[in-house]
């Protein structure tokens, strides 16, 4: 039986990236016989351009019947200075909230050839592989109140406000202590419970849940820490489970252990491991239209909707394959370029995964 899998370019580098990762999911579509069928709609500035809003609900009703999302990126300077409620943004953070995204996994792994890309010592990032779990679809983001308001003094005061029920927390913890189970048995929550009442419950609930799990170790690291640790020693972590907006920030900073923004792919998924897939990194205005973006985190981003959504494992592990091959043979868009590497653009790293999957 075929699948639906909905297209979502978005903005900026979007469609640029996104051309190269559809390149390659075609490309295994064909080689593995994977029966997927894609449409491609808009969502962010170009939903505001053709519908007046980030997220038409023709396209979110497309969102829920798929069997998976790919998304490019939203946002840019044009629509900056648009009303915050119909802002691109609006319309990726309702497209995970309505399809009950709550589970957002964030691989950060160096691939070796890339130890010199990173901005840290070699020594300090070779051989890590950590997994960042990102509560997605709760707290700061979507917690109300929130608004600015004019105070008695004639002074405005902006405000938002920071919930998190126990099932929201609990269901996250039970990802970050799933993965951890399978991966290195290691499971670190980073929260602000020494100021945060909404922290301190994370906490708790956290402890509460690690008794399901005796044979993952659990520690605590407060978010302030965990971003210095990640720069001073980030072998030290395996996965780490975090609310919505330290995901946010510690997973940006993961990136750089790897090389660049652009090597950062990502997983978003509901209860039933229904899911959408997106690089980390944002739509890039500042190089958008030039065609030098890197598209490898989109396309390992496809590697991880094989992987979760589809179980198809043998294609999954090709495309990180032809990734690593391609990074063998020193091709390299300018983020991740170094000495001796040649530099390429987005369309022509897109053919070389193909190409190097078309050698498999
Ligand atoms: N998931 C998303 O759609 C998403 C994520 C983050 C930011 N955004 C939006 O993107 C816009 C720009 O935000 P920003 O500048 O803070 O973050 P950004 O991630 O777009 O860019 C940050 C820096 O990283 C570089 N970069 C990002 N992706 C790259 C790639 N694939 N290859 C090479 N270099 C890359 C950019 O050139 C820029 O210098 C904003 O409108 C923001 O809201 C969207
Ligand atoms: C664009 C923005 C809403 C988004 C977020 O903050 O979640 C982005 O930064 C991300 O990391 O996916
Ligand atoms: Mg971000």
């Amino acid at each position: 039986m075929s699948k639906q899998i909905l297209v979502l370019p978005g903005d900026g580098i979007g469609p640029e990236i996104m051309a190269e990762a559809v390149k390659v999911l075609n490309r295994v579509n064909e080689q593995y016989s994977l029966g997927f069928e894609l449409t491609e709609d808009v969502i962010g500035g170009a939903a505001i351009d053709k519908h007046g809003v980030p997220l038409a609900d023709e396209t979110l009703a497309k969102a829920r019947a798929a069997d998976a999302v790919l998304l490019g990126a939203v946002g840019g300077p044009k629509w900056d200075k648009l009303d915050r409620a119909i802002r691109p943004e609006k319309g990726l953070l309702k497209i995970r909230s309505e399809l009950g995204l709550f589970a957002n996994l964030r691989p950060a792994i160096l691939y070796p050839q890339l130890a010199e890309a990173s901005t840290l010592k070699p020594e300090v990032v070779s051989g890590l592989d950590i997994l960042i779990v990102r509560e997605l679809t709760g707290g700061i983001y979507f917690g109300g109140p929130r608004g600015i308001r004019t105070l008695e003094n004639g002074e405005r005061e902006g405000y938002n406000t920071l919930p998190y029920s126990e099932s929201e927390i609990r269901r996250i913890a039970r990802v970050g202590f799933d993965m951890a189970r399978v991966r290195g048995k290691k499971l670190c929550s980073v929260d602000k419970a020494n100021v945060m009442e909404s922290s301190q419950l994370w906490r708790e609930i956290v402890e509460e849940v690690a008794q399901e799990y005796p044979d993952v170790e659990l520690s605590h690291m407060y978010v302030d820490n965990a971003a210095m640790q990640l720069v001073r020693a980030p072998k030290q972590f395996d996965v780490m489970v975090t609310d919505n907006m330290f995901g946010d920030i510690l997973s940006d900073e993961a990136s750089m252990l790897t090389g660049s923004i652009g090597m950062l792919p990502s997983a978003s998924l509901d209860a039933h491991n229904k899911g959408m897939y997106e690089p980390c990194h944002g739509s890039a205005p500042d190089i958008a239209g030039q065609g030098i973006a890197n598209p490898l985190a989109t396309i390992l981003s496809v590697s991880m909707m094989l992987r979760y959504s589809f179980n198809q494992l043998e294609a999954a592990n090709a495309i990180e394959q032809a990734v690593s091959k391609v990074l063998d043979q020193k091709l390299r868009t300018g983020d991740i370029w170094s000495e001796g590497c040649q530099k390429i653009g987005t369309r022509e790293m897109g053919e070389a995964v193909v190409a190097a999957l078309a050698a498999e």
